[in-house]
């Protein structure tokens, strides 16, 4: 056995073990970082990376599609699958150096590429390694909560971990789950010229502003995806290329390829937690403010804890434990300035509260004011005139903002500065945006908060009909 002392250990090399490790060892501390699979884990190699360049061929592949609508007309076009499934590739090849083996070893990492697993309070082995350190990082991440339906063992399927690999188009493709993975990968595909169904056993979005979601199934549906929501698979089976679900609605579906994305669950199992005596359960392991665990050396961040599943949480979560763990800082998380965004077309993007959370939350204190992206003279003319940005206002402050609509991903990060800040929503009516910019809802929404106290107020009317008749 290999011994080694570090000063901080971190279990897995994804989006928030990697953050922690790279920031740590930059500022002189021994770390160690074990992975044992591939550097980057989740994000780089079987998610974020992956789908969004996937979204971005499906796009390509939808501008041609309704180029004749601006006047353009397109003929002889193909969808060259395996050529798509080679750019996802070679995009996560150009990412992947950043967080390569050899990025971190030169930063003074030293890495194992090996399964780690607590044997004491403070003790890790991995492979012939066995590591003492005086702070534990557990960054393990999730992966594909695979549903118990009968006949699902021996029928094949995909997940977010094969499917960016799969270079066949899928003739037809059934997703059991209808979150952000269900949907983005729902509406890539039927771009990319595959049908598609998805089965959702509650609300499809159901985390969702409930009218947000709404009009993105009806995007999508347009697109011709075939969504049922209120429908769980009862029974699969069959081989790739025909394979068929049936349902709690005594339907049977028929498709080529079947893709689960019905959640995730944290990977935990691995890790032998009770010999270090870490509490967990089956959503993950259990966490204070601080991201410490139950025991007081180890720290959980990421997916693994269970929370919000984002590669920005997760690089977050590593800020917040670098100050705790080398500085001795006290630091807490919190969740209220978080955003989050949903890829598909129209985006789904909301920070802080829904409209529904806020209501019950704050009651008569709430104030919603929204704006549609239809007055929007850019919107117009780029043709993207379906969606809204809603915010809700306590006392002046934003507690939350729901944008569906174009760039609805991008747009809310001017939101996350506020609400990170706690600004209220009259510096936002100070701020002078470029116009034609569809960024500009922003200002108008802040603008359609004043306007009903500026220009029905009979007072502010009182005092301008004084002043006009005292000036020159
Ligand atoms: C299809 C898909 C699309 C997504 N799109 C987005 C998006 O657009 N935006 C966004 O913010 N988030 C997105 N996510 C979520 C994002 O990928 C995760 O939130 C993020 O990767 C979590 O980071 P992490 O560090 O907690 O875990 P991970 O990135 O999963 O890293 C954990 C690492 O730990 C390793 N590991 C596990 N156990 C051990 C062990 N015992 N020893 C050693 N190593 C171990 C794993 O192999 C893995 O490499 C998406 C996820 C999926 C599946
Ligand atoms: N754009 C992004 O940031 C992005 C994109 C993809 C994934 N992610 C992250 O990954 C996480 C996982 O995504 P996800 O879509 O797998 O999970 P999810 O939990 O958000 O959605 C899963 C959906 O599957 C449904 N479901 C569960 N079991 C089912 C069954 N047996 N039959 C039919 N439906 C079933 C659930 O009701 C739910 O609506 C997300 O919560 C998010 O944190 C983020």
């Amino acid at each position: 056995m290999n011994r080694i002392k570090a000063d901080l250990l971190v279990i897995g090399a994804g989006s928030g073990g990697l953050s922690v490790a790279s920031g740590v060892a930059q500022m002189g501390a021994r770390v160690v970082l074990l992975e044992r699979r591939e550097m980057g884990g989740d994000c780089l190699n079987y998610g974020c990376v992956p789908s969004k360049a996937l979204i971005a061929s499906a796009a390509r592949a939808r501008q041609v599609a309704t180029a004749a609508e601006f006047g353009v007309n397109v003929s002889g076009v193909e969808i060259d699958y395996a050529r798509v499934k080679d750019r996802v590739a070679e995009v996560i090849a150009t990412i992947a150096p950043h967080d390569s083996q050899a990025r971190f070893e030169s930063l003074g990492v030293t890495v194992f590429r090996e399964e780690g697993r607590f044997v004491s309070d403070r003790e890790v082995v991995a492979g012939d390694h066995h590591i003492t350190a005086r702070r534990i990082v557990i960054a393990t991440g999730s992966r594909p909560l695979v549903p118990h339906i009968p006949g699902l063992e021996d029928t094949p399927y995909l997940t977010n971990e094969t499917l960016f690999a799969m270079r066949d188009r899928p003739e037809h493709l059934l997703i059991i789950g209808g979150g952000p993975i269900g949907l983005e990968m729902a509406q890539a595909h039927v771009r990319l010229g595959s049908r598609v169904t998805v089965l959702e056993t509650a609300h499809a979005l159901g985390k969702e502003d409930r009218d947000a979601a709404a009009l993105i199934l009806d995007s999508l549906r347009a697109e011709g995806v075939d969504i049922h929501e209120y429908t769980s698979a009862t029974r699969v089976g069959g081989t790739t290329g025909a394979i068929w679900v049936e349902t709690n609605t005594d339907h049977r579906f028929e498709c080529s390829h079947l893709l689960i994305a019905a959640g995730r669950k944290p990977n935990t199992e691995a890790l032998d937690l009770a010999k270090a005596g870490i509490d967990f359960d089956k959503t993950g392991i259990a966490v204070d403010g601080g991201l410490r665990t139950s025991n007081r050396r180890v720290y959980a961040i990421g997916d693994v804890t269970g929370g919000m599943q984002f590669t920005h949480v997760a690089g977050y979560h590593a800020g917040i434990i670098i100050r705790s763990a080398l500085f001795g800082l006290p630091a807490k998380t919190r969740s209220d300035h978080i955003p989050r965004a949903t890829y598909t077309d129209p985006e789904l993007a909301q920070i802080g509260l829904t409209e529904e959370d806020a209501k019950h939350q704050y009651a008569d204190r709430l104030e919603v004011v929204k704006f549609a992206y239809s007055g929007n003279d850019r919107a117009t003319a780029t043709g993207k005139t379906d969606g809204w940005i809603k915010i809700m206002v306590v006392k002046g402050r934003p507690v939350g903002v729901t944008i569906v609509g174009a760039d609805a991903g991008e747009i809310i990060n001017l939101w996350a500065l506020v609400l990170a800040n706690g600004y209220k929503i009259s510096h936002l009516a100070g701020m002078v945006s470029p116009y034609p910019t569809v960024g500009e809802i922003s200002k108008r929404v802040a603008g359609n908060y004043f306007a009903p106290r500026l220009f029905d107020n009979k007072m502010v009317k009182y005092v301008v009909r004084a002043v006009q008749t005292l000036l020159p």
